[in-house]
């Protein structure tokens, strides 16, 4: 709740600073010409956003589409609309005029696919699965409409053999079992090199064995139940698919037995992991982390970058150049170091590869919903001169 209110509030001053920015000058070769650029908000936007962090996701949206002078039509999940709907009820009790926000809810083909097609949205801003961002571009496509797409992950993180041991499992776990792991940047790839790896995996096991899994409402709860029955059972699939292919469930893989009901998973980790297995390959979107060694630096690059994904990536090192080469040497639109997962709206957010393109949140996330329009004046008494003047009457 407070990321979404600090996120209205950081569009709320970036919409005051956007007039001042206007009719910023260009300078050109020519002293008869002087041009300037207008910023323009670029029309109705359709907004289309997933299940998870549900009131968050349409944040990102909604509050830079709005401080750009857009008008939005906002689709949120099926699975998750009732945050939206409240913040529709916020902004009819703070005064945002009828018409400007408008939220529809529904399936995905139903209710979100029009806003691709329909000749009167000017662009689709999209966070969910790649293969619904296929669709949605496809469409989009047919009447040369900007998207931009905020896709899926299977994010790395890479631990050498500098760190302390203890502090990095802790942020090994932060990045693939807070919020279950419906994280779409979760580093569920974590890739450990190999003279400390037995260590940690053990210090790791032991961390995770600690974990509170239970009804999100009780106090210290840390692991609360995936969304749904659908997510649960593909969660189960992945997992009895790793083992079926030669992984190792080195640790959890089942329901808590202490919870009898609700669709609860342990944190998972897998080891004996290989790069053509499922699991190393396809984003899982729970609480279940692969496990690989890596010898050198360079074999831990080619392994973190070793899929279709490229939203994010994280190192934990203490040596500070090693960091640096690896921030640029992985191929995603987000990397941290000695950490996972913290997020802060002033910076750009966004993958690459079949994460998706374009960038939320920052000066970014307000440029999604711009237009720049040059105005060139010629200033000049002199006529233009290209052609023969015809002779006067
Ligand atoms: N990159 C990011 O910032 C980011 C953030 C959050 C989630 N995600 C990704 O989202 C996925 C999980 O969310 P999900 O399961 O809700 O994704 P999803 O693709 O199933 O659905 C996302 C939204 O698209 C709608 N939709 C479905 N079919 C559609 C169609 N044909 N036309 C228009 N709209 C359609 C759905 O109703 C929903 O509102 C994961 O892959 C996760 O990585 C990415
Ligand atoms: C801000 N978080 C917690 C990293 C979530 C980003 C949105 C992706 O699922």
């Amino acid at each position: 709740m407070e990321d979404a209110a600090v996120c209205f509030e950081y569009y709320a001053d970036l919409a005051e600073s956007l007039d001042e920015k206007q009719r910023s000058p260009i300078s050109l070769p020519m002293e008869n010409f002087k041009s300037h650029i207008l910023k323009e908000p670029i029309g109705v936007v359709g907004l289309i956003t997933p299940w998870n962090y549900p009131l968050l996701m349409a944040t990102w949206k909604v509050a830079p589409s709005l401080a750009a002078g857009c008008t939005a039509v906002l689709k949120p999940s099926e699975l998750a609309s009732l945050t939206c709907l409240e913040l529709g009820a916020i902004c009819i009790e703070v005064g945002l005029p009828p018409g400007v926000l408008n939220i529809i809810t529904g399936l995905g083909p139903e209710a979100g696919g029009p806003l691709s097609s329909h000749p009167h949205v000017d662009k689709v801003a999209f966070t969910g699965s790649t293969e619904t961002g296929k669709r949605i571009m496809t469409a989009a496509a047919q009447m040369v409409k900007p998207v931009s797409l905020e896709l899926g992950g299977k994010s790395p993180l890479i631990v050498f053999d500098d760190v302390d041991i203890d502090k990095a499992v802790e942020w090994a776990m932060f990045g693939i079992f807070a919020n279950a792991g419906q994280v779409c940047s979760a580093t569920s790839r974590l890739l450990l090199h190999e003279k400390i790896a037995k260590q940690f995996l053990d210090r790791l096991v032991a961390w995770a064995k600690n974990i509170k899994v239970s009804d999100p409402l009780e106090e210290g709860c840390r692991l609360g139940s995936v969304v749904s029955e659908g997510q649960y059972e593909k969660i189960k699939k992945f997992i009895s698919t790793a083992r079926s292919e030669g992984a190792t469930i080195l640790y959890g893989g089942a329901r808590p037995q202490h919870l009898g009901r609700g669709f609860f998973i342990e944190p998972t980790i897998i080891t004996d992991v290989s790069t053509s297995m499922q699991i190393w390959r396809e984003e899982v979107f729970g609480p279940v982390v692969c496990v690989k060694e890596f010898r050198t630096e360079s074999e831990a690059v080619e392994l973190a970058n070793d899929t279709h994904y490229g939203l994010a990536g994280a190192v934990i090192s203490n040596d500070e150049e090693r960091c640096e080469r690896i921030s640029k040497a992985l191929h995603s639109g987000i990397v941290w170091i000695n950490c996972s997962q913290p997020t802060f709206v002033q910076a750009p957010w966004g993958g690459n590869k079949r994460s998706g393109f374009g960038r939320e949140l920052g000066q970014w996330g307000l440029d999604n919903y711009l237009t720049v329009k040059q105005v060139t004046k010629y200033c000049s008494d002199e006529p233009w001169g290209w052609y023969q003047p015809p002779s006067k009457l």
